[in-house]
């Protein structure tokens, strides 16, 4: 049976020409992913309390997650289930506007806060092929200064996000400080490094059917940005892979679960010793898929580097300090490759200079 292909804002058919499939090289291998059994499901409720003798079991937990995976699902997070399917009908009833409606929001500036567009990679000899989705991509945070250009149809988008951004704003508080402590660090640490006035935003990407899953990616394979995501992702349809022990395995939505990953500034500000991983979305046959992830960015002043507590003769920084603005200038210029702190790694020969300067360096 044929479908009706799916119309992107800008009223392009989102169909298997050049224009959307990938070389060759480039395609997803379906058949060799791994199923995602390993990935850790933490329940928040688990017990901690220090004891004094070393960290709760659950921040254990979350340390070894964070350096084993830089990927974990949640359980018991606090934000309540209908609130999540809440937000995951408004985001998806965005998707099923008519295009000239999603249209109003289209833009390739990157500065516009709230904006519609689709991923595109560029090829050496074939130019650019976009990705099979369309992303919705705006703030969280603080709601007065942008929900009157979010939506008003479907009619209860702005009440709904609003609502879903205030628990995972207290999400986030949460998980930055467990991972802090994963560090070793005191909690508040992390949210303190990360600074004032973060960047806070939320992307829902949509992935119409595709005939052939094989010849198109969703979302290529990436870091995030910020410092980690609280991932929302439709029950029962699979796409999201991460990168382990250079295999990729599928990450199934588990229950009533967030997938927290990970992103590039919690790697740089841990020196290394928590892991932001590379993962992708693959596009389905038979379903379409939602996801809705929540980040939590630097605002571009701010300083990021290696936490100085966490650097000594042994692990020397692996990272020179940059400005979050350098960053981002940096992933711009890459145009979607997406190996941005590699640009910011020190070399070996330097990193052991810089501990014999550790104290001047703070
Ligand atoms: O759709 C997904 O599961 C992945 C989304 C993602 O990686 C992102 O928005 O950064
Ligand atoms: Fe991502």
């Amino acid at each position: 049976m044929e479908m009706t292909p799916y119309q992107l804002a800008n009223n392009t058919p989102l169909t298997l020409t050049p224009k959307f499939t990938l070389p060759k090289a480039e395609r997803p291998n379906l058949s060799e992913v791994l199923p995602s059994d390993s990935i850790p499901i933490i329940d928040l409720n688990d017990h901690d309390i220090d004891d004094g003798q070393g960290p709760s079991p659950l921040v254990s937990k979350i340390s070894q997650a964070c350096e084993e995976y830089g990927f974990f699902h949640i359980i018991n997070h606090g934000v309540p289930k209908e609130l999540c399917q809440k937000v995951l009908v408004v985001a998806s009833e965005f998707f099923q506007l008519p295009p000239e409606e999603r249209a109003q929001y289209l833009s390739k500036d990157h500065r516009k806060q709230v904006k519609v567009f689709s991923y595109y990679r560029k090829y050496e000899g074939i130019g650019k092929v976009t990705m099979w989705s369309e992303t919705f991509s705006h703030p969280w945070h603080p709601t007065e200064d942008f929900t009157h250009l979010l939506p008003t149809n479907p009619p209860q988008y702005r009440e709904v996000f609003a609502e879903y951004a205030r628990a995972i704003g207290v999400l986030f508080d949460r998980l930055l400080s467990l991972i802090s402590r994963g560090l070793g660090l005191d909690e508040d640490c992390l949210k303190r490094r990360i600074g004032e006035k973060p960047g806070l935003n939320t992307q829902a990407n949509y992935y119409p059917v595709c005939p052939d899953p094989e010849l198109t990616m969703g979302l290529p394979d990436h870091n995030d940005l910020g410092s980690i995501t609280v991932l929302l992702q439709v029950e029962g349809v699979t796409g999201l892979q991460v990168i382990k022990d250079g295999k990729w395995l599928t990450v199934d939505p588990v229950p009533d679960a967030f997938v927290i990953n990970l992103a590039d500034q919690t790697q740089v500000l841990s020196n290394g010793k928590f892991k932001s991983v590379r993962h992708r979305a693959v596009t389905n046959k038979l379903l379409p898929r939602l996801s809705l992830g929540m980040f939590y960015n630097p605002n571009y002043d701010t300083v990021i580097g290696p936490i100085e507590d966490l650097i000594d003769e042994k692990h020397p920084p692996k990272y020179r300090k940059y400005s979050f603005k350098e960053y981002m200038e940096e992933f711009y210029r890459q145009e979607g490759k997406r190996r941005v702190i590699e640009a910011f790694e020190l070399p070996r020969t330097l990193r052991t200079c810089f501990c014999f300067l550790k104290n001047k360096i703070k």
